[in-house]
């Protein structure tokens, strides 16, 4: 009787998992999932988590929105109501993933080209902005740019461009936009995407630890300061998420990714969904509360690449025995 019913609840939860994963395909695009054996424990739910309408009458700006996470956001955003624009260099991959999201969600995705590197631009687009949409009430920093590379083969423009992409571009946003909602009055939710190396630091990647260091930075000040002006500042950290944008530059070979699941305790890589839903809570009045907070959003992999004992998940029992053994034997120091 029991069997019977844990199999129907494990039909049933199939059933449900895989019209979630049809659902992420046709909103995100392929999960592209591959993962260890501990990951049944974690299926991603993939649906939006807020409900139906929590964006309606609200303006959404998503930097780095054509592609990637920053587009699986815009979907989320708008699939709950909101009118959002997508920002980047590349305006026909804006324009295409403006359309596609529009026509499945029926809510008005407008594309604005801007390089964030550049502070006129910047303010060019928020005139633009401005006009179509009117000050935005989400502000979301994810666009982003990186690359693995020895330290001593960086160019001094390879480290301007990755700080400026993250740092820079970050910061002339959040000012522009800042500013002009401060003028007029009007509050806002800004959220900036950093990771997890953001607090540790880390080889090979030293550019963008160091942007992204700053970026969390930036934010927790203006958390601070910028309360009174009806401005929420938070940052979500993710763990490795399977994207071309980033995986095309830091594991090009796709030779770590395995070494990369096996040491996350979720077993998984996370998928643009999941991401996606956290961002909207953030970003949404639910979150009303939140400020100057610092999520990490990684499955577990920061504490297990930390603890210096977490190695240990390979002894096996038998080994356990012999280990307790010997410890136990030991008398006296
Ligand atoms: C261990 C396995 C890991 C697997 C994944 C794990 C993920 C977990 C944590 C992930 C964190 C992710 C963080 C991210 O930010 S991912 C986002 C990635 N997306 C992007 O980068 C998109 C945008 N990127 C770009 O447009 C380019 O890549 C760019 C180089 C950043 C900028 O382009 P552009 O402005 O056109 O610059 P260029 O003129 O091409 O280059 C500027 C200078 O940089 C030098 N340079 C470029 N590439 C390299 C390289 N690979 N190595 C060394 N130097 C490089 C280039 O030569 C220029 O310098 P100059 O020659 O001195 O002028
Ligand atoms: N995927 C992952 O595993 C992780 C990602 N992240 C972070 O998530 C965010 C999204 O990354 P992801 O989606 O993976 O990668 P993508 O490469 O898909 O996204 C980066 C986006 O930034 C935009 N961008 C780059 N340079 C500029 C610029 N100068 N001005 C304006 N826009 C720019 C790109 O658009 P365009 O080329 O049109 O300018 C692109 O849409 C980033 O902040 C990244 O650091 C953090 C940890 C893990």
């Amino acid at each position: 009787m029991a069997a019977r019913v844990v199999g129907r609840t494990g039909r049933l939860a199939a059933v449900v998992r895989s019209s979630a994963v049809r659902l992420q395909s046709r909103l995100h695009g392929s999960t592209g999932l591959r993962s260890g054996s501990q990951a049944n424990f974690f299926p991603p739910l993939e649906d939006a988590m807020l409900p139906s309408g929590s964006f309606n009458n609200r303006m959404a700006l998503i930097t780095g929105g054509g592609t990637g996470l920053g587009r699986a956001m815009t979907a989320t955003l708008s699939q709950l109501g909101a009118q959002c624009i997508i920002a980047s260099r590349k305006l026909d991959v804006l324009q295409r993933t403006a359309e596609e999201i529009s026509s499945q969600t029926g809510n008005k995705v407008h594309a604005v080209q801007c390089d964030v590197r550049d502070p006129q631009a910047v303010s060019q687009c928020v005139d633009q902005i401005e006009a179509l949409t009117g000050l935005p009430d989400v502000i979301i920093n994810n666009a982003a740019g990186n690359f693995v590379c020895p330290s001593e083969r960086l160019s001094p423009n390879a480290w301007k461009t990755i700080t400026d992409i993250v740092l820079n571009g970050t910061a002339f946003v959040t000012l522009e936009l800042g500013k002009r909602l401060i003028q007029n009055q009007k509050g806002a939710s800004f959220l900036a995407i950093t990771t997890i190396y953001a607090e540790s630091g880390s080889g090979f990647v030293v550019p963008s630890a160091s942007a992204k260091a700053g970026v969390e930075a930036l934010y927790k000040s203006l958390a601070a300061e910028w309360g009174r002006y009806g401005h929420r500042f938070n940052i979500i950290q993710p763990g490795p998420i399977r994207t071309k944008g980033a995986f095309s530059r830091l594991d090009p070979t796709g030779a770590f990714e395995k070494a990369m699941i096996d040491r996350i305790p979720t077993g998984r890589l996370g998928t643009p969904a999941e991401i996606a839903n956290l961002a909207a809570y953030v970003s949404s009045n639910y979150a009303s509360w939140m400020s100057g907070a610092v999520i990490r959003f990684d499955g577990g992999e920061y504490v297990s690449l930390a603890g210096e004992f977490n190695e240990l998940r390979s002894v096996t029992p038998d080994q356990w025995k012999l280990l307790e053994a010997m410890i136990r034997k030991t008398k006296g120091s």
